[in-house]
């Protein structure tokens, strides 16, 4: 068959494409239908693919069925035949005039001329024997045209007839002679050109040109990646993945990101209308991954299919096959029923109770099969509904649901697949939409896979940690969560399949590796969850500038770090915004008063009507430890220390000392309170003496004894008056007008601020409600356990949100 000539072509070292992979890409009709369609093509091409990769091309939208069309008027003798076959020129002509530069697209046209030649040639002499030579030229054509433009603006490319290379053993079959095949291939391709292969088309033995069937590309893929041995094959198409039930009737069925080999064979023989039994055939032997994309939304996450740890194997769909016939018969017992389930490909069958189920159209063959046996057959027409996933037969609770969910339906039959991925209920009747969407509810509701990432592993996150087995084998809301990810400021582990919460710290010590921003974001943007919850329990700056990015890919975040809740105003504000629009989640009540719910006060204020007009108090739970336990005679430095080992402290604690933790933790009140302010805003007493700003941590830490003599002149100062030294944030509005400051008081012994246990945080909110006697929120207000617990009520609290966010209803009807 004829190569594209030179007009145009880039040169290897000129090609604009970006990936290294090996893989396989296949691309069907309606990705391929009119000029657009092939443009975003090229750019998945560009995106996605190497030289030696292998496009694999259907043909261009309806083109098939026209060809087909053409076929019937050629049988029939029809006098609209030249028309059709016309209007299939014109057609082709014009898309490849809309893609191509003049010269190219002359040469091409050129060639389309000799083609539709042929066809005449072929109807003249007898056109029943040219059938499949005729429906060729789809693919063909569109495997041309698409060299030609790869040529022209992406790379080197070369496309190939598959009939050069792929060898059939026959129509009914279309087993594969792999050697021949393979061997024939090898001295086609070039791998310094992308080539692009016709799909649907091979040849027999003889060399006459044979369909591969309904979804021949997609099996000229697998095939393809068979071949070459590719570690990927993806399958671009119109839908974005494979779905837990048909998404076209079922509303609120899920993506399923990643399927088992096993279960997507089983799905794609029960009826899962994107993915077929055949496809899936030549990757039985191999460990290429099959995914399923969509050519229209290609930055979303479509399915892959392969080999995957216990949280994939969760996964459970619904599918079903209407009109099908089962068929009972003494025949169909013990080994003859074997035969006959093996011979017909049965969907499901019973050689114990001597039935088994086929298409209706296999009727005719069957009765025939059991002429030669002589006896009693009765048929009824059925339809199955499978409840299907990984050994789900082994699972006696998924059977006694899957029972109950059918239990008004009449089903005749139960069975348990023996490959151990279906349980099949074979009905007299079509299943209806109602009772697929039902099933569906019952089987998956509580389905929905949340991916867990820690960062930060320190004092607070080691504890959040060594918490998390117990909450998550007690807490009802954490049943589907999964951690998936740790995180340091050098080091992470990620793994799609989980990390052993038991041993995550050891694991994350004994497998994390060096990573940058980029592999973590690109990770996250390809996981394999419902939905990812971010936990940050870092204190840095740069990881709180992520979040922008994580609520942009509809990821939820807890935190505990305190930056982006203090944010400058604009920022903070997009911050919100970004979330909203993506519905993600984002959660911070840790960053003010550790667990205490003072966050969920003032929001509850706020939502039930009322105004606050005051919030003051102590908000550091380190301050508070000191100055409660300062008395002159412990130097304040020893204390300070002190306080840093028990976790109270930032890891550095002139944080807390300068105020800046409570400049942003009033800040962050303060604006959830709704108003609008920036840290410039709220006046703050620096209690770092100057000299130890801006040193190093450690240098700080050597020279720390010079901060006592300066606290003990204000505790000296106070005493004098009966009074005690306490450092409180105040916020007021009054007449519009906000004051914000936090400062180090001399309070009144008997002071409501001077009063609390070691560590205590004491929030006083005035509201319009709650004026002349404030509403008061105390207790620890920093440390490891309440604030690794804070997160944790986060996290329940965002989970509860996403299980209850997708409660499906049953439908009454559709
Ligand atoms: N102590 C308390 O009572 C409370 C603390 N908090 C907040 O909790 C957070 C954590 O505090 P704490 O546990 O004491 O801090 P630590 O310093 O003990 O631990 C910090 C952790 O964060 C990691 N980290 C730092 N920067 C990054 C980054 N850019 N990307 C990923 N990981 C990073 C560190 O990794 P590495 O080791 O590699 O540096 C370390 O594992 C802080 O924001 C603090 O304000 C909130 C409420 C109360
Ligand atoms: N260092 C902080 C910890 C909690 O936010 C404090 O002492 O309050």
């Amino acid at each position: 068959m004829e190569q594209s000539s030179n007009a145009a072509v880039l040169s290897a070292e000129n090609n604009q494409l970006v990936k290294q992979a090996v893989q396989v890409h296949k691309f069907g009709g309606s990705s391929l239908a009119n000029k657009a369609c092939i443009e975003r093509v090229v750019g998945i091409i560009q995106q996605h693919c190497q030289l030696n990769d292998i496009v694999v091309v259907s043909a261009n939208g309806n083109t098939t069925d026209d060809l087909f069309a053409v076929l019937a008027l050629a049988k029939s003798g029809d006098a609209s035949l030249n028309d059709a076959i016309l209007a299939l020129k014109e057609s082709q002509a014009t898309l490849i005039a809309s893609l191509l530069n003049k010269s190219s697209a002359a040469r091409l046209i050129e060639i389309l001329d000799k083609d539709i030649q042929q066809f005449l040639t072929w109807i003249d002499l007898d056109i029943a024997k040219f059938e499949n030579d005729l429906l060729a030229f789809g693919e063909l054509w569109s495997a041309r045209l698409m060299s030609a433009v790869l040529n022209e603006r992406v790379c080197p490319s070369r496309y190939i007839d598959a009939r050069d290379f792929l060898v059939i053993n026959n129509e009914r079959d279309c087993q594969v002679l792999y050697p021949l095949s393979e061997k024939q291939l090898a001295h086609c391709r070039q791998p310094e050109k992308l080539t692009v292969v016709t799909g649907y088309i091979s040849k027999d033995a003889d060399g006459l040109t044979k369909t591969l069937g309904r979804n021949g590309s997609d099996y000229s893929a697998t095939i393809m990646a068979a071949l070459v041995r590719a570690s990927n094959v993806t399958l671009w198409t119109d839908v974005d993945g494979i779905y837990s039930a048909d998404p076209r009737v079922v509303p609120h069925s899920r993506k399923l990101h990643r399927l088992p080999n096993g279960v997507a064979k089983e799905l794609g023989r029960l009826g899962n209308p994107v993915l077929h039994a055949k496809t899936l055939q030549p990757l039985t032997n191999h460990s290429t991954h099959l995914h399923v994309a969509s050519s229209f939304a290609f930055e979303v996450g479509g399915t892959e299919i392969g080999t995957f740890g216990q949280i994939a194997k969760q996964e459970l769909s619904v599918t079903y096959l209407n009109d099908l016939l089962l068929a009972r018969s003494e025949s169909f017992t013990g080994d003859r029923g074997q035969e006959a389930a093996q011979e017909f490909e049965a969907i499901t069958y019973d050689v114990e109770k001597g039935f088994i189920v086929i298409y209706q159209h296999q009727q005719k063959a069957l009765s025939q099969w059991l002429a030669c046996h002589d006896t009693e057959v009765s048929f009824i027409p059925a339809a199955i509904m499978a409840t299907v996933g990984h050994k789900v037969v082994e699972h006696g609770d998924i059977k006694a649901r899957y029972k109950r969910s059918l239990k008004d339906a009449n089903v005749l039959e139960f069975v348990s697949s023996e490959n151990k991925h279906s349980l099949i209920a074979v009905m007299p009747q079509n299943c209806t939409i109602e009772l697929l969407n039902n099933v569906h509810y019952d089987m998956t509701k509580d389905a929905r896979h949340i991916g867990l990432v820690v960062a930060g592993l320190g004092n607070i996150g080691q504890r959040f940690i060594e918490m998390l087995p117990h909450q998550l084998n007690s807490i009802h809301a954490l049943e589907n969560v999964h951690l998936v990810g740790l995180v340091t400021s050098k080091k992470a582990l990620v793994n799609n399949d989980g990390i052993d919460v038991n041993h995550a710290l050891e694991q994350f010590e004994q497998y994390a590796q060096p990573y940058d921003n980029e592999q973590f974001l690109s990770w996250l943007a390809n996981h394999p969850y419902d939905e990812l919850v971010v936990v940050d329990i870092t204190p840095s700056e740069q990881f709180s500038h992520l979040y922008r990015a994580f609520f942009e890919q509809g990821i939820h975040v807890v935190g505990a770090n305190k930056w982006a809740g203090s944010a400058p105003t604009q920022q903070y504000i997009q911050l919100l915004e970004t979330a909203k629009k993506h519905q993600s989640l984002w959660l911070g009540n840790t960053t003010v008063g550790a667990g205490l719910p003072i966050n969920h006060v003032i929001k509850d204020l706020l939502n039930s009507g009322d105004t606050i007009t005051e919030i003051s108090g102590i908000f550091s739970g380190t301050l508070s430890w000191l100055f409660e336990n300062y008395d002159g005679e412990t130097p304040f430095s020893t204390l300070l220390l002190d306080a840093l080992n028990q976790g109270l402290t930032e890891p550095d604690p002139r944080e807390d000392l300068s105020g800046r933790d409570v400049q942003r933790k009033l800040l962050i009140l303060a604006r959830m309170a709704g108003f609008e302010l920036s840290l410039e805003d709220i006046h703050c007493q620096n209690l770092v003496p100057e000299a130890l700003r801006t040193i190093s941590k450690n240098e700080f830490f050597n020279q720390v004894p010079q901060l006592d003599d300066y606290f003990l002149v204000q505790l000296q100062q106070a005493k004098q008056q009966q009074k005690c030294i306490r450092y409180i944030a105040r916020f007021s509005v009054e007449e519009e007008k906000i004051n914000a400051s936090i400062s180090l008081e001399q309070l009144a012994q008997d002071d409501a601020f001077a009063n609390l246990s070691a560590c205590d945080n004491i929030f006083q909110v005035k509201s319009q409600w709650y004026d002349t006697n404030p509403l008061i929120v105390r207790g620890p207000g920093a440390g490891r356990d309440v604030t690794a617990g804070g997160l944790h009520s986060d996290l329940v609290s965002i989970c509860q949100q996403l299980v209850s966010r997708t409660n499906q209803v049953k439908i009454k009807s559709v």
